[in-house]
């Protein structure tokens, strides 16, 4: 199923219970605006290579547009119309004063140099820079893309249009990044994982954690439930699933990926090497994380499932017929727009900061990172409880309720 279609069927099962006309459900899941640019760079061999360059600005009835950036072979328009429409209902769901955008382009960065992504990206902010700003469309990391690239993207925007950091968050720290957004999206899983569970009665030292993917998200969640005393019993990534049934040694997977030099798990010797998709299937587990891709539990594979619990730090892993089947079996699942949120929330508090000229210490940033979370998943909780609804569809049905309102406070025409 394309990723679009599956957003506007979790779309629908909300705008169903909150009965909204069929005109004003097309008026809100629309994008604004859908941009396709060129980029093309020099190779460092010499070639010229042209890519194709997206942004979707879906909707700015709450406030600036805000979403990330994704480099991966995948990227096209239809992904990033989802994941942009997805920004926009997180975005309301933890309440932050934004809309929805996402971006990107389809190339593999771990196939290219540094200074071909550096060239790629102010090639790519030489073609959209007029579309974003600190007040209309902000953009921040996403897979493939890291603090270096924000540092780039910021410094190319500002040759056009001056000193301004607040253009785009995820920033390195020493460059007006906030200390704790590396952190924040895997902080933010970690800390409703804890939460969740204990609201379903589970045992944290006895609750076995799968992850699939160990890059920003998968990585920072592994180390947040390790610390928390959740075993991890498997993580994966390109180079396959890594097992270990009494738990993962997390620091010591953490400091092998920092030492290889593409930042791999390959080679990793205390744990059981299967192959890729076993992570998903495995047995004794009872909370599967997927932090990677999206569309990877499907129809298909919903079956194979074991875990009791999905905690959906990716956007958009589970689509809805596997939503449904698991939802039939009792599987909870945290949903993308609530689970993932901790990312825009901190980026939120740096664009925040870089407005006031105004620096906040890491324990501030956690703090109100931690409130913000809590009190997002105890309004999605209390709703799913009155309307008897899972947990997906009253998140949905959160967001979209404060984006009806504003776009009707705003007036339609
Ligand atoms: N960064 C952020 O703040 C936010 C990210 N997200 C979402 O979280 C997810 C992960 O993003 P992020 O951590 O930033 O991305 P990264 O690029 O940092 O990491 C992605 C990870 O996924 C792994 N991976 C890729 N394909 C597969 C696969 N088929 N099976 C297993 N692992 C795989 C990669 O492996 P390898 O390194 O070997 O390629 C890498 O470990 C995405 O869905 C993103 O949209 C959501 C909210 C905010
Ligand atoms: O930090 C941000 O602004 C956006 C992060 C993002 O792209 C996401 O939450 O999916």
């Amino acid at each position: 199923m394309k990723a679009f279609e599956a957003t506007r069927i979790f779309f629908d099962q909300a705008a169903d219970r909150l009965e909204i006309d069929p005109d004003l459900r097309e008026a809100l899941l629309m994008p604004q605006r859908e941009v396709q640019v060129q980029v093309t760079i020099r190779l460092d061999d010499g070639r010229l290579a042209n890519y194709i360059g997206f942004r979707v600005q879906h909707d700015h009835s709450r406030g600036p547009m805000k979403g990330g950036l994704r480099f991966h072979p995948e990227v096209d328009l239809d992904e990033t119309r989802a994941l942009a429409s997805l920004m926009t209902w997180k975005t309301a769901v933890v309440d932050l004063p934004y809309g929805g955008a996402k971006g990107g382009i389809g190339i593999d960065p771990s196939k290219m140099s540094s200074a071909e992504i550096e060239r790629l990206t102010r090639a790519f902010v030489d073609q959209i820079h007029d579309i974003v700003g600190p007040d209309t469309d902000i953009p921040a990391p996403d897979m493939g893309t890291d603090h270096q690239v924000m540092a780039w993207f910021r410094n190319q925007w500002e040759k056009y249009h001056g000193f301004h950091p607040a253009v785009i968050t995820g920033k390195p720290v020493e460059e007006y990044g906030a200390k704790g957004r590396e952190e924040a999206t895997g902080r933010g899983v970690g800390t409703l994982t804890v939460k969740l569970t204990k609201r379903l009665g589970m045992d944290a030292s006895k609750t076995r954690v799968a992850i699939q993917g160990f890059g920003n998200v998968g990585s920072h969640a592994a180390k947040f439930l390790h610390d928390a005393q959740f075993p991890i019993v498997a993580v994966s990534d390109i180079t396959g699933t890594y097992y270990n049934a009494d738990g993962l040694n997390i620091p010591e997977l953490l400091r092998h990926k920092f030492a290889h030099p593409k930042g791999l798990l390959e080679g990793f010797e205390r744990a059981e090497h299967l192959p890729l998709d076993a992570l998903l299937k495995l047995d004794h587990v009872e909370v599967l994380i997927p932090a990677a891709l999206g569309g990877v539990i499907t129809q298909k594979n919903a079956q194979d499932i074991n875990a009791k619990v999905i905690v959906e730090a990716a956007n958009g892993p589970v689509d809805p017929d596997a939503d449904a089947a698991l939802h039939d079996r009792g599987v909870t699942i945290l949903p993308d727009i609530l689970a993932n949120a901790g990312g825009v929330t901190v980026s939120y508090f740096e664009w925040v900061q870089n407005r006031q000229h105004y620096r906040w210490p890491l324990d501030r940033v956690r703090q109100e990172l931690d409130h913000t979370m809590n009190e997002a998943f105890e309004k999605v909780w209390q709703m799913a409880a009155q309307h008897e609804v899972s947990l997906r569809t009253a998140a949905y049905m959160i967001g979209i309720s404060r984006v009806r309102r504003a776009t009707e406070l705003a007036g339609l025409a």
